[in-house]
């Protein structure tokens, strides 16, 4: 089952370069309101601060995250495999775009991502193009992730007016995938049934079959209230289960409070506030429960996904049948070619040409 992610992040890969439109793969795909917590979900899971920050829409570009478990002793035979030199750090990354270049300081990542976001949808604008990065380490479940723009209602300074309709296309566009699970996430300190990430999702899966809920900033929730009931799904019941998490603060960011301690705070909130489900929930639940979905998600769309697959094989085969057989000495057929061209370019001089069409060349 653990080989199953890697085989479709190469899958991932083939289609990013012909155009994933072409077949519906299966992946977590990020979703909620700005300023919900989705970035901030991401690193925790990844252990690594990595991510642009900053005010008004900062992801304007999808970013696939593909993390893939590598131990220490195996990093070497993984660079070899991947043809790049070995790094001294244990945590290294490669975006798509950028195949020989090896990142091991984080803050580069982040600047990449915003370059790359800047190169496609300038300082404002959206692009559907995905970032592709992924980030080897002893320290990450193997899993593959969306993060999208965040769901935005009103244009603020230069933003396009269209702002909130871009997004939402976007966001549609990757979550009406049927082999999509949905991320949603939701701030606990807003009510939950109002939540515009579980109202997306429903719109493509009502039945809530491929959607998983996170419930951030428990932290931050009024004096006297708790998420028992949101976290045990009588508010809205959502099939793949709410899980709640707590983050680092604003204040903890700019003091640069490290991931490590702030999931020790996590955990201890948790076994504090909310003892008798404590066990499921916090950031590493999440991690290994998403692990979980996507390996079996995969294993369940696995029939179809081949099913397809064959039939593109065969259509491109057709069309390749299409082309003739395949020209076995290049060099003897250009001199051919070049032979009857310089011929016929003779007896146009001379007066005695016949026309000629491009395809007698190749007879
Ligand atoms: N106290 C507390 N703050 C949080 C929590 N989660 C996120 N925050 C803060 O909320 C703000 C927004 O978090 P982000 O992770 O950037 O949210 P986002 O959904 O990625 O935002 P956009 O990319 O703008 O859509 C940041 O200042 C975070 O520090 C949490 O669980 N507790």
């Amino acid at each position: 089952m653990d080989a199953l992610i890697p085989i479709l992040n190469k899958l991932q890969d083939v289609f990013n370069t012909v155009g994933s439109e072409t077949i519906q793969l299966p992946q977590i795909v990020v979703v909620g309101s700005q300023s919900a917590g989705k970035s901030s979900v991401i690193e925790n899971i990844v252990g690594r601060d990595f991510l642009p920050r900053g005010i008004g829409i900062v992801t304007r570009r999808p970013l696939t995250l593909q993390l893939v478990y590598t131990p220490a002793e195996d990093k070497e035979i993984r660079c070899q495999h991947l043809g790049i030199p070995v790094p001294t750090q244990n945590e290294f990354a490669l975006f798509a775009h950028q195949k020989d270049k090896v990142y091991t300081d984080f803050n580069e990542l982040r600047q990449e991502i915003e370059a790359e976001t800047e190169r496609l949808g300038g300082k404002k604008n959206i692009s559907k193009e995905p970032i592709t990065l992924k980030i080897y380490s002893p320290k990450v479940v193997t899993l593959t992730l969306i993060d999208l723009p965040g769901i935005t209602k009103i244009p603020v300074e230069d933003q396009p007016a269209d702002i909130e309709q871009q997004v939402r296309d976007l966001i549609l566009h990757y979550i009406s995938n049927p082999n999509a699970i949905i991320l949603a996430i939701t701030p606990a300190n807003i009510d939950f049934s109002t939540s515009e990430a579980v109202k997306f999702a429903k719109e493509v899966d009502p039945e809530g079959r491929r959607t998983l809920a996170v419930l951030t900033k428990l932290d931050l929730m009024d004096r006297g209230t708790d998420a028992y009931d949101v976290l045990c799904g009588r508010i809205i019941p959502v099939k793949l289960g709410i899980i709640g998490v707590i983050n680092r603060s604003q204040e903890d960011i700019l003091q640069k409070k490290p991931i490590e301690e702030a999931l020790r705070y996590e955990s201890a909130f948790l076994q504090k506030s909310y003892p008798s489900i404590a066990n499921r929930n916090g950031t590493p639940f999440l991690a290994k429960t998403l692990n979980r979905l996507l390996m079996h998600h995969i294993r369940d769309c696995l029939p179809s996904l081949k099913a397809r697959m064959n039939q593109m094989v065969s259509h491109f085969q057709t069309l390749v049948n299409s082309f003739g057989e395949p020209i076995e000495d290049k060099g003897r057929l250009l001199l051919q070619i070049i032979t009857k061209f310089a011929s016929n370019y003779c007896a146009t001089i001379e007066g005695t040409a016949k026309n000629i069409e491009v395809s007698e060349l190749f007879v």
